[in-house]
């Protein structure tokens, strides 16, 4: 379990992190989505004690990071794949963090295996490794201490599609048997597929947080018709807020009212359903908007 309460961090004049509180659950997946700059990075940070909090705090099993007795026992990190030594082998780099840990080296081979390096790119300077590659020994040096928490920072940065898939189903399992995996990303559809728990950040603040089920239902409608503009002038005369798309219209309220309103003005849908993916999507774009460098300009 992650507590984060009332966290905030200001740099100078700027508010990098304002008043932000989650809970991150044990036996499930929660995503950390932001754009650019939201403040996820210096989130966690300060979760893992790296940056001190201007004020608030966070918990990981009920401890501040710097309180936990051989933290890589307990929580696993990945903020940064890139901060790894350039000049040791990935071989290496494990195995300084195995004994860090007081683990022996038979866990260092266990966790090549795991995140898929093979022997030969074990013994390869880790500068001269992919950012996949970087990425998959930075989730491997997050796992090598078999921790209940694991926290990582844009994991899927640099992974190639079969990596991706590979990370999902890694850190699906981990939550199965009953971990904490906080994972945040500025990509929707990376975390969507894997997150049971999803909160938004925009601008250093919480702007949405639940369930994703929950979320999903909060998505709204699409639908398409064979007269889109008609249809949308008779959901805005019942006053119901609707969006011209490319393939129809979206409208926060629900397939049934579309679909009465639809009938009683004689108009005939050709697609009707809740929005899903694509509506959390322009939830997620709505909600960040004011933050996006796109329409800053
Ligand atoms: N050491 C620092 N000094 C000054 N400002 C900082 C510092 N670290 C972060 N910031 C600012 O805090 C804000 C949040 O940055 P942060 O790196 O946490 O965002 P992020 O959500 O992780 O972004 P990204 O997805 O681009 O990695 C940004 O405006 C950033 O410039």
């Amino acid at each position: 379990m992650i507590t984060v309460e009332a966290l905030t961090k200001s740099y100078g004049g700027t508010v990098a992190v304002d008043n932000v509180t989650f809970k991150a659950e044990p036996g499930r997946v929660t995503g950390f989505l932001g754009p650019n700059g939201a403040g996820k990075s210096t989130c966690m940070r300060m979760m893992t004690g790296l940056t001190p909090p201007t004020s608030g705090h966070a918990t990981i099993l009920g401890k501040k990071y710097d309180e936990l007795t051989n933290p890589g026992r307990h929580v696993g990190v990945l903020l940064d794949a890139s901060a790894q030594h350039a000049g040791r082998t990935g071989r290496e780099v494990l195995t300084l963090g195995a004994k860090t840990m007081g683990l022996g080296t038979d866990r260092v081979d266990e966790i090549l295996d795991v995140v898929g390096l093979t022997p030969p790119e074990a013994k390869r300077r880790v500068g001269d490794y992919s950012l996949g590659m970087r990425q998959r020994l930075g989730i491997g040096h997050a796992l090598l201490g078999d921790p209940e928490v694991l926290i990582l920072d844009e994991p899927a940065n640099g992974l190639d599609p079969a990596g991706i898939r590979w990370m999902r189903g890694l850190l699906r399992s981990y939550a199965e048997r009953g971990g904490t995996v906080l994972l945040s990303s500025h990509l929707l559809h990376e975390v969507e597929q894997i997150a049971d728990d999803l909160v938004m950040i925009g601008r250093g603040r919480i702007v949405r947080q639940g369930t994703k089920q929950e979320l999903l239902r909060g998505a709204g409608t699409n639908a398409h018709s064979t007269d889109d503009a008609a249809l949308a002038s008779a959901l805005q005369a019942a006053n119901i807020p609707v969006q011209r798309t490319q393939t129809g219209i979206h409208t926060p309220a629900e397939p049934i009212e579309v679909g009465k309103i639809a009938a009683a003005n004689g108009i005939v849908l050709v697609q009707l359903g809740q929005a899903g993916g694509a509506g959390l999507e322009e939830m997620f774009l709505n909600l960040t908007a004011a933050d996006s460098r796109e329409v800053a300009r």
